[in-house]
């Protein structure tokens, strides 16, 4: 990862993805981009051209660290923007196989558009968004991008279901989760789920899936496949 702020990317030394990388499951480089600069005030940004509010990023840095970075095994270029296209639980798994990955993390308007087109030249370039709002820069996105594709990681997670279970995986939010008390201020756990029935268990669960993700992603019903729903889910 390059960013002028390292120690925004710090937390991912934390917890399970520490854990990941103390057990050899990843590698985790960060790099302060003013290593790439010459001048004494290591400048990285410039006024745009054509004018306008805020700075943008040089491209002479960018395209100096983006060199020696890139340079090695083949590597894919992560490019947090909100212009970006939607970063997915899908995408997240083309990400989780690939070798290496390098990260940019932008700030101020952004990076010169010819640093991601010169780094089109050698390596594939992925300008993603994690959402439709805008953040202060890419370190953020990082964080979230990197755990999101760390945990699909084989041995990351202590129980490899529940990567295969997650919200998305099928298509569908995962509906409700609850543990003991069965009673905790007067609410009780739905019945069903002690009933130790397995096959009206995931039943109520798959319903529980569908019902809230037609309350709050109807989006995703209409982008499932023709086949996913099967004649009990289109009952309900
Ligand atoms: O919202 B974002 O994901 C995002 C990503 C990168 C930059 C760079 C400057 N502002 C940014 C916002």
């Amino acid at each position: 990862m390059v960013s002028i702020f390292p120690s925004y990317l710090a937390p991912l030394r934390e917890a399970l993805l520490g854990r990941a990388i103390s057990r050899g499951l990843l590698e985790l480089t960060v790099h302060d981009l003013r290593a790439w600069t010459h001048d004494v005030h290591q400048a990285v940004d410039d006024s745009p051209y054509g004018g306008g509010p805020g700075m943008v990023m040089r491209p002479q840095v960018w395209g100096d660290a983006l060199d020696d970075v890139l340079a090695g095994p083949p590597a894919r270029l992560v490019v947090p923007t909100p212009a970006g296209r939607p970063f997915t639980q899908a995408l997240a798994r083309e990400f989780s196989a690939e070798e290496r990955l390098v990260f940019a993390c932008g700030r101020y308007e952004g990076i010169d558009q010819r640093v991601l087109d010169d780094a089109a030249r050698r390596v594939t370039v992925d300008e993603v968004s994690i959402g439709d709002y805008v953040l202060v820069g890419g370190e953020v996105a990082v964080l979230a991008i990197v755990e999101a594709v760390v945990r699909l990681l084989p041995g990351v997670l202590g129980n490899p279901r529940s990567a295969a279970e997650d919200s998305f995986s099928d298509g569908l939010l995962e509906g409700p989760a609850y543990t003991r008390p069965e009673v905790w201020r007067g609410l009780a756990v739905p019945d069903v789920l002690r009933s130790g029935n397995h096959a009206l268990i995931d039943r109520w669960r798959r319903d529980r899936s569908l019902e809230r993700t037609h309350r709050r992603r109807p989006d995703l019903l209409e982008a499932l496949p023709a086949d996913a729903l099967d004649r009990a889910d289109r009952a309900l």
